[in-house]
């Protein structure tokens, strides 16, 4: 369940500015508004529900911080990745108004 250190990195160097950090991944989104803000972290959370599995979401006025790790396997599974990859397709898509 767990992903092994050489697999975490192989899977992290696939997401732009994707850190890892302890337990977790973790990156930081910029947005022209606040608004625009509130409303990608609505749409990461229809993907959170829709896959059971929530990161932990900061909102700072134009800036979210997505943090992913898997609680119930301790760590970074590929549930966490497979989620980052789907966020990094909607924050590139900018359907987030
Ligand atoms: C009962 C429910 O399915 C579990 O608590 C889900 C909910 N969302 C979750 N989210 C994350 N990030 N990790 C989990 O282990 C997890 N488990």
């Amino acid at each position: 369940m767990r992903l092994p250190h050489d697999e975490i990195e192989r899977r992290l160097a696939g997401l732009p500015g994707w850190q890892h950090e302890d337990q977790f991944i973790r990156k930081r989104f910029g947005f022209s508004s606040f608004a625009d803000a509130v409303s990608f972290v609505n749409r990461v959370a229809e993907i959170a529900e829709r896959r059971n599995h929530h990161p932990f979401i900061s909102i700072d006025y134009k800036y979210v911080t997505l943090r992913f790790t898997t609680w119930h396997a301790g760590g970074l599974t590929s549930e966490d990745f497979d989620e980052a990859e789907e966020i990094e397709r909607l924050y590139a898509s900018k359907e987030t108004t």
